[in-house]
């Protein structure tokens, strides 16, 4: 057992910020089954789908093939607008307060879309679920537009300039993902540097796998959060710790894709205990079949943590938001309030 009924019950109940959300990973499995069953006659069958979503362990590079499955299914405006509302649905449902989501702007021209449209459907999505619920004011979001590791430094620099452009509908930051099997740290710098010299906040997934240099070199540049982290040799390790850099750390989306041995082996406890910034997040709450508080009570079970060092978790996550200080302070704020509320 992963964790104690009671364990999730009380973390079901903490008020909670994600920050590394990947939108087409948070798909919701009935959702993707239904899209899939509407595209008949495509390449996409349905037992290749549920096959897919319902593996326990599944390597990274399974993992890649999923996720070109899922943008198979995922190619109309209409899609992404409802995915992008389920989303935020399941997240407020399961007391999220705050959100960056993140999500790579696509431009399918045999769809008809470009980046700019599927940005317009993520945004209508999120508009559609502060329209219809009442629980909207649960729950702010913003977004960080992700580059793919496969796009080249132009795909990535158009990304950059788009995230710029829609920093008033939300856009904070730039996220750099993918398969990290796949293309070079310095292609897309060029688009990371853009974004930071026009005041967005970048968020890097690094040492999911093993490369040394390329961790190296993201250290170097100094992102402002770093998703993952799991495979550092013990220099890379110094370097970590020095840097301060904040980590966003998703246990289950490690294990399963085997980054990680086990829960009991993850580099949460290390950090968490040696007093680094970590924040609990889901990565592809669809995918792992997970939830921010379904995290958060593998976490409380697998290193012993306390409630109320649940709470400090849950609390210290908005001080690494990309909100500017203002908005930071409210939202913590808002967190103190909620936490003193819930505990006992
Ligand atoms: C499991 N660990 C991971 N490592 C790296 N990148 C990941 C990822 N999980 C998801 N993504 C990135 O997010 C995309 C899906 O969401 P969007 O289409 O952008 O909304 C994937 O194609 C991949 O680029
Ligand atoms: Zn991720």
């Amino acid at each position: 057992m992963l964790y104690r009924p009671e364990q999730l019950v009380f973390c079901q109940a903490l008020p909670k910020i994600e920050l590394h959300a990947h939108l087409n990973g948070s798909i919701r499995d009935a959702t993707l089954r239904e899209l899939a069953a509407q595209l008949n006659g495509t390449s996409i069958s349905m037992p290749d789908v549920q096959l897919r979503t319902q593996q326990a362990s599944r390597p990274l590079g399974e993992c890649f093939k999923l996720f070109d499955v899922i943008h198979q299914i995922t190619t109309t405006c209409a899609a992404i607008t409802r995915i992008a509302r389920e989303v935020l649905a399941d997240m407020a449902a399961d007391n999220v307060v705050y959100a960056e989501l993140r999500t790579t702007p696509k431009s399918l021209p045999r769809h008809g879309m470009t980046k700019e449209s599927y940005m317009s459907a993520v945004f209508q999505g999120i508009d559609d679920y502060y329209a219809a619920s009442s629980r909207a004011h649960d729950i702010q979001v913003r977004l960080l537009l992700s580059i793919d590791r496969r796009q080249s430094t132009d795909e990535a620099l158009e990304t950059a300039r788009l995230a710029v452009q829609l920093r008033d509908k939300g856009v904070v930051g730039l996220d750099l993902s993918g398969n990290p099997s796949v293309g070079q740290w310095e292609t897309w710098v060029p688009a990371l540097d853009f974004a930071r010299q026009h005041g967005l906040r970048v968020a890097v997934h690094a040492g999911e796998v093993y490369n040394p240099e390329e961790t190296a070199a993201i250290l170097a540049w100094a992102p402002d959060r770093l998703g993952h982290m799991c495979c550092l040799d013990a220099s890379l390790e110094q370097q970590l710790l020095l840097s301060r850099v904040p980590i966003e750390l998703c246990l289950s989306s490690n294990v399963i894709t085997g980054s990680v041995p086990s829960y009991q082996d993850h580099h949460f406890a290390a950090l968490h205990n040696g007093g680094h910034s970590v924040v609990l997040c889901t990565d592809d709450s669809g995918v792992f079949a997970t939830t921010l508080s379904r995290e958060y009570a593998i976490a409380a079970s697998a290193f012993t943590l306390s409630d109320e060092q649940l709470r400090q978790l849950a609390l210290t996550a908005a001080d690494h938001v990309f909100l500017e200080p203002g908005e930071r302070q409210v939202l913590r704020a808002r967190m103190e309030q909620l936490l003193g509320g819930s505990s006992k």
